[in-house]
């Protein structure tokens, strides 16, 4: 098996079966661990930059091939989609060697009779690449659909809510590469120590400005092999994620319950900035996700915290009334986080978000009776959906008057720092 044909298996794991991309490429990796690290991430890049730009790739396509995408076989889409993908997007790569592997994977894969369609079609693409005209601002749904690769209902959702220049920079920044953000304890390790520690076990780490307790972090093989990591002195979270616990700002001796924490990022924020004080009990739904977050709590050493199993639909009469903080960042769409999750746009619908919004609203109306009078519930995701945030946020205080919603957010990647997330804080009278 070459790189190419690697890459073909896992695209169509993921397009055709419907996988997980990032299950199957660590699968895929893990598998073939003796490939040398420049195939390893030839594999990686193509598999996510396939994904990341399918849309805008389709319709590159479509101007080339006599036949419809959705008519082709999926071998033949695939290897079609990640060529054009390496003709537009890698300049490693000569167009010659880019049309001439994919013939040859054709054949390989008993489409002999196909051959010349693959080369004719690519070919075309790699002469014509910069005269392919695209759709113009004047149609905004497809202009923003087809640069930035984002479904049209998508687009139509957000232009609901945002002009075409906020959906462009959203877009944009969903398809630039991310650095690695880590959140460590200032009260355990000073940053220039961690920024010190981290450079001798050869990562580079630069500071993120306003936000003291964070971290980006380049240059890193395998995370789980760095002792610093091993050792508990930090955890991954994005800068969006940081915000839920500081904004709850804990009182030392707070009662914290997490309702949804796995794998425990928001949870152990809430445990470090009690100081060893008080207690947090982080639940999730299955033993598997109770065990991340064990994980996650004996790397951190944090004693002032517990991982519990519980299903947050079901009410829970031991917490009634016990929480002074509650954190409910609940399941959601992600629309927040499409850059980290390339194949997650190509699998949502306006029916899977719509489904959550109704979860999110039955999980809220059971733990709501959880918080003490007086104390705090957290709602958050990370999606930029109206229906599952702010909407959510009215009904819930329109259900139950007993609450005031007294800050809310809505961060928009490529207009603030990190992901996209939704925070609203209610107290409660
Ligand atoms: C957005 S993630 C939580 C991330 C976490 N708060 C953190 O900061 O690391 C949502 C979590 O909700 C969990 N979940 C989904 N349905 C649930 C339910 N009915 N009860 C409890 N947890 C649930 C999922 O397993 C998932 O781990």
């Amino acid at each position: 098996m070459n790189e190419r044909e690697l890459v073909l298996d896992a695209l169509l794991a993921i397009t055709r079966d419907g996988e997980y991309s990032h299950i199957v490429l660590k699968n895929m990796l893990d598998l073939y661990q003796y490939l040398d690290k420049q195939k390893r991430a030839f594999i990686t890049r193509v598999v996510n930059g396939t994904l990341e730009r399918q849309i805008e790739i389709d319709y590159i396509i479509s101007r080339f091939s006599s036949v419809k995408i959705q008519k082709m076989k999926p071998v033949i889409r695939t290897i079609l989609r990640f060529g054009v993908y390496q003709l537009k997007y890698m300049d490693s790569v000569p167009d010659s060697a880019v049309c001439n592997e994919a013939v040859k994977l054709a054949e390989k894969r008993g489409f002999r009779g196909l051959k010349g369609f693959v080369n004719g079609v690519l070919r075309n693409v790699s002469r014509n690449l910069d005269h392919i005209s695209y759709p113009g601002k004047e149609d905004p749904v497809s202009y923003l659909s087809v640069k930035e690769s984002l479904p049209e209902w998508l687009v139509k959702l957000w232009l609901e809510s945002y002009d075409v220049e906020t959906i462009e920079k959203m877009g944009e920044a969903f398809l630039m590469p991310e650095a690695l953000t880590v959140r460590f304890d200032p009260g355990k390790i000073t940053r220039d120590a961690l920024i010190l520690r981290l450079a001798k076990e050869g990562v580079e780490a630069r500071k993120i400005p306003g936000v003291p307790c964070g971290l980006y972090l380049s240059g890193i093989d395998y995370l789980g092999a760095l002792p610093s990591f091993q050792e508990g002195l930090f955890q991954v979270q994005d800068i969006s994620s940081m915000q839920v616990a500081l904004l709850a700002d804990p009182k030392k001796g707070d009662q914290v319950l997490d309702v949804c924490a796995a794998p425990g990022g928001k949870a152990l924020h809430m445990a470090e900035l009690l100081q060893g004080t008080g207690h947090v009990e982080a639940r999730d739904l299955s033993g598997q996700k109770v065990e991340l977050i064990r994980e996650n709590i004996a790397r951190s050493g944090l004693t002032n915290i517990e991982a519990v199993c519980h299903d947050a639909t079901l009410p829970d009469p031991d917490w009634k009334e016990k929480a002074d903080i509650l954190i409910a960042d609940l399941p959601c769409s992600g629309l927040g986080v499409l850059g980290r999750k390339p194949d997650l746009k190509l699998r949502m619908t306006p029916g899977s978000a719509e489904e959550l919004a109704g979860l999110q609203r039955r999980i809220l109306g059971v733990v709501k009776d959880y918080v003490k009078p007086g104390g705090k519930l957290l709602y958050s995701t990370c999606t930029i959906h109206k229906k599952e945030n702010e909407e959510n946020a009215r009904w819930f205080v329109e259900q139950f008057p007993e609450y005031t919603l007294i800050q809310e957010e809505q961060r928009l990647p490529g207009r603030d720092v990190g992901d996209g997330f939704y925070i609203a804080m209610f107290r409660k009278e």
